[in-house]
């Protein structure tokens, strides 16, 4: 399967590159060191570093989480808590074409029933000087940090599982609350947005996803409410439907760890639940079932359902689907049943979620 990277490598970085038999990329001077090496970067063998690799040496999370603790220190310890990156959300910019500025557009390969572009960034370098969560990223070999980075900046292979998915089950999005959880691209809820949803907020971990990541390819890809995406502007200052041809879908994007992220929410008066709550490749760390099963028992309708698409096994973080499934069902608030097995390659799992006891509409 083709993959569109979201960030370009630089030619010098290019050329210290080396591919492993497995696809990946890693410097060359380091490749006798990842022979030996069976960590975090077998998460996943196709979908690798080359991506985030792009501008290695570029930005920096400019609202890195607030280290509670030393990771210097005792490391298994600390894995164990995720550190509650406080949430925020990032506002719409009131011109939504400065958010392309810099920005390559490419469309995505392959059999997708939606055109969808993503961004290529040019360059970090300049906006985000320093230290950053992709350099931090590179030098550790891994494809994310538990805790500092968590993956976000490229898209990642259940991504497109589950786009596949919505178009053989014909998934409908009409009129549906839809929440892209730990989106990265955002190309969950950007294919929601299309099919007609009403309102998708996209929540990533990351800031910097958010702002050099998802809101682009939100941009580039969805028609927003006039110049601010505002649906309480008066109705004379919207687009008109007929004017891009679908109605216009409220988005909202969110960084920051879960709990913060539901307790922004869950604090707004008429907040409304999602009806559905897309999720791909969230469940590779264990020690964040807890908070992942939480957030999707607050978040979602008591007649909603979620769709979340995993490896069958994260090797060096430990997730997976069996371990995940196993999780939910102790807990007993969902029933969790499977849709779908990719057994290409990495074999893949599509999964639904619902409530057990659903709300009686009749
Ligand atoms: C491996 S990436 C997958 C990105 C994207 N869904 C895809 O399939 O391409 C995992 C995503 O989950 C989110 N995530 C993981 N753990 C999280 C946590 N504890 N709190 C908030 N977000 C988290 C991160 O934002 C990250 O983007």
């Amino acid at each position: 399967m083709a993959f569109q990277f979201n960030f370009s490598i630089e030619e010098d970085l290019e050329n210290k590159l080396t591919s492993l038999d497995d696809g990946t990329c890693v410097l060359k001077s380091q490749k006798g060191k990842q022979d030996k090496k069976q960590s975090t970067e077998q998460l996943g063998t196709q979908d690798h570093l080359c991506s985030s690799l792009g501008n290695a040496a570029a930005s920096e999370d400019t609202d890195s989480p607030p280290q509670t603790t030393d990771r210097s220190g005792d490391s298994e310890a600390q894995n164990k808590q995720p550190s509650l990156k406080p949430a925020k959300e990032h506002v719409l910019p009131k011109d939504c074409n400065q958010v392309l500025e810099n920005k390559v557009l490419e469309m995505l390969p392959g059999p997708l029933h939606v055109n969808t572009a993503v961004v290529k960034t040019i360059s970090l370098k300049e906006k985000f000087p320093g230290e950053n969560i992709v350099s931090k990223s590179f030098s550790s070999h891994s494809d994310l940090i538990p805790g500092v980075y968590e993956g976000g900046l490229k898209i990642w292979e259940c991504t497109f599982d589950l786009l596949t998915y919505f178009t053989k089950a014909k998934v409908k999005f009409a009129g549906q609350k839809v929440l892209d959880l730990g989106c990265g691209s955002g190309l969950l809820g950007i294919t929601a947005s299309k099919g007609g949803a009403r309102e998708v907020h996209f929540q990533d971990y990351n800031s910097l996803v958010i702002d050099e990541v998802t809101l682009p390819n939100v941009v580039a890809n969805v028609p927003l409410q006039g110049d601010s995406n505002d649906v309480n502007e008066p109705d004379g200052k919207r687009p008109r439907k007929s004017e891009i041809g679908q109605e216009i879908c409220k988005c909202r994007l969110f960084s920051g760890e879960w709990v913060e992220f539901c307790k922004l929410v869950l604090s707004e008066k008429l907040f409304v639940k999602y009806d559905l709550i897309l999720t791909s490749e969230t469940i590779y760390n264990p020690d964040y079932y807890s908070t992942l099963h939480e957030t999707l028992l607050r978040l979602l309708s008591r007649n909603g359902r979620v769709l979340l698409a995993s490896k069958a096994h994260y090797f060096g973080v430990g997730g997976g689907v069996h371990l995940f499934q196993k999780f939910v069902e102790e807990k007993g608030v969902f029933e969790i049943r499977t849709l779908g097995v990719i057994d290409e390659g990495l074999k893949r799992f599509l999964m639904e979620m619902t409530f057990k006891h659903p709300v009686n509409m009749h």
